[in-house]
């Protein structure tokens, strides 16, 4: 087990860069401490794979270092470092059993017949794949393949770390839920480190404890699910976490103080301050839908049409058109048993849960370095 390290890290698949464009990642250091349980979130194309394949050593970084407990392991291969990877699709020996199978790493090692068959029934019974454990791995379905992919990477205690590419993929969403809460036993039982590369929030959030989320090639904010709900870092994150994302609206510096659409908007002092200062960028408030207050008319300085309401069982999602100039969309999520008013509304944005931007990056009381 290992703490890894990322030091200036950057990759690009082609030639000298022009810009930051250029870049699969873009320059980064991060730190993956002994034993936590991470994902690694974001769209396709932001760069997760690329970020993995270089922990694991499948591919050479064309910048920077990555340290595993201090020591650069920029020159070893992934059999070097002593890391386990989980693909998006099984990679079993069709000819052996599930037994051979799981214990093909510890047999390797040369490790004693009794220990390996312990260590092999441990991990059969944490992926309840025991009942398989004579099969021919041939003879599985695409999910018990899976598992066996994921208990070959178990099997073996002392790994750096184990990583996971989109491993339920190939799973029935049926037993995905059941598998991803058992993988979170499994981490904290046999106490490794593990990534968890995955495009889907809730599957990030039900196994790590804390989530990196990536956009363009950068890490934008590495924060538990709950910080990252209540303290987006960066627009991309209030967009693509939550359901649904954040409410993100164009403001502006004017005559009362900072303004959407020609209405002040209550903000504190020294964010006001730090939006002066740096005139000229694009500046934005956001809100998250669960947060938007639908009232009567007569108790809010915005107000709106009710476009559409979208019943999801236990919540629902109203969409209001504000009547003000830009007149864009604003999200309200409300509960199950809430009103929903019909035709015009008031609108209310809490004033502790607005978060204020500039050109995409949250501005926090105190950030001098903006
Ligand atoms: N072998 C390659 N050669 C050239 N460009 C590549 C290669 N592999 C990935 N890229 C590019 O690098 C960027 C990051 O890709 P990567 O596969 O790491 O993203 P990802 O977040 O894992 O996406 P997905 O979820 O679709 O797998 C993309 O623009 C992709 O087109």
């Amino acid at each position: 087990m290992a703490e890894i390290r990322l030091e200036q890290l950057a990759h690009r698949y082609h030639g000298a860069p022009s810009g930051p464009a250029d870049y699969a990642l873009r320059p980064m250091d991060h730190v993956w401490e002994q034993g936590g349980a991470y994902a690694l979130l974001g769209p396709s194309g932001c760069g997760k794979s690329t970020l993995l394949n270089i922990i694991s050593g499948l591919l050479v970084p064309s910048e920077g270092r990555v340290l595993y407990d201090g020591k650069s392991v920029n020159d070893l291969t992934p059999q070097q470092r002593n890391i386990a990877q989980v693909f998006q699709f099984p990679v079993v020996y069709d000819t052996m059993t599930v037994h051979e199978n799981l214990a093909f790493p510890l047999r390797n090692q040369g490790q004693p017949r009794e220990r390996i068959d312990a260590r092999v029934r441990e991990v059969a019974e944490a992926l309840e794949i025991e009942p398989l454990l004579n099969r021919k791995a041939q003879n599985l379905t695409a999910d018990e393949k899976q598992k066996v992919s994921m208990g070959r990477g178990l099997v073996r205690d002392d790994v750096a770390a184990i990583l996971f590419d989109e491993p339920l993929t190939v799973i029935d969403p049926q037993l995905k839920w059941r598998l991803r809460r058992k993988l979170k036993e499994i981490h904290q039982r046999f106490n490794v480190t593990m990534v968890y590369v995955t495009h889907d929030q809730l599957e990030a959030s039900t196994f790590a404890d804390k989530i990196a989320v990536m956009y363009e090639g950068q890490i934008v904010q590495f924060g538990t699910p709950r910080e990252l709900f209540e303290n987006p870092q960066h627009t991309f994150v209030g967009y693509f976490i939550g359901s649904p994302g954040m409410n993100l609206l164009e403001i502006a510096l004017g005559a009362s103080g900072v303004e959407f659409d020609g209405h002040a908007l209550a903000v504190p002092d020294a964010i006001a301050a730090q939006l002066r200062q740096r005139e000229g960028g694009r500046l934005q408030v956001g809100i998250r839908p669960e947060f938007v207050q639908l009232v009567a008319p007569d108790d809010a300085v915005l107000h709106g049409y009710v476009d559409l309401v979208q019943d999801q069982g236990t919540f629902k999602i109203v969409d209001v058109r504000l009547d003000t100039p830009s007149a864009p969309v604003v999200k309200a999520r409300l509960g199950e048993e809430a009103g929903v008013p019909e035709g015009r509304t008031g609108v209310h944005f809490p004033e502790a849960w607005q978060r204020f931007y500039i050109d995409d990056h949250l501005v926090g009381v105190g950030d001098e370095n903006l």
